[in-house]
């Protein structure tokens, strides 16, 4: 009997908590949208929002950022493209969060990455998640303690699946998606968050 219920576990489609703590942790839900929407929401986003490269200081150097960035704010509907609209509409309406911002970024291969961090703090307001929306090739996420032992989870994060992380977890987990050797395609991840109001806004 256990080694049923191992195999339904192992194939099940259902949300999966990776982290446990008082605000929900983290929970990867694997085919939130179906396959097809995925792939037109990638194509669409691909080619419609206003892709960015950045650089930024680093010690005595300028390095640029390791993949392509955007963002938007989640009322501005005009300004984004409707895939982007169609997608802030599924997870208000999924989640029940009050997402004031959308981040996009743009990994083109596996060169791309983003490094261990946390989300900024003084741009959440807190007791809200954070919910990452993949589309296109599959990226793995490290998510690690910051105390000892710094237990590491790594998930793969797939076409259509989301993963929600909570406020509390950036005061005790970094997150990244590391360069990979492995030949992957592009892949596109939107991040939600609820913001403070900002100064530029
Ligand atoms: O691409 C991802 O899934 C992670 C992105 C991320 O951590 C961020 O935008 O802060
Ligand atoms: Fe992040």
């Amino acid at each position: 009997m256990q080694a049923v219920s191992f195999a339904a576990d192992l194939f099940s489609q259902g949300p999966r908590t990776l982290i446990d703590d008082h605000e929900g942790g983290c929970v990867y839900h694997p085919a939130f949208i179906d396959a097809a929407r995925a792939d037109a929401w990638f194509a669409a986003l691909r080619d419609e929002v206003e892709w960015r490269k950045w650089s930024r200081p680093m010690y005595d150097r300028v390095v640029d950022v390791p993949r392509l960035t955007s963002g938007y704010t989640v009322n501005d509907v005009e300004a984004m493209p409707p895939a982007l609209a169609a997608a802030c509409e599924a997870i208000r309406a999924h989640t029940g969060v009050p997402f004031t911002h959308v981040g996009c970024n743009f990994y083109r291969d596996g060169n791309d990455s983003v490094a261990p961090h946390n989300d900024k703090l003084a741009t959440l307001i807190a007791g809200h998640p954070i919910v990452l929306l993949s589309l296109g090739d599959a990226r793995r996420m490290e998510i690690r303690e910051k105390q000892p032992p710094r237990r590491v989870v790594r998930i793969d994060l797939e076409s259509g699946s989301l993963l929600t992380m909570s406020h509390a977890m950036q005061y005790s987990h970094d997150h990244g998606i590391p360069k990979t050797r492995h030949a992957v395609g592009p892949r596109i991840s939107l991040a939600f968050r609820v913001r403070p109001p900002m100064d530029d806004e």
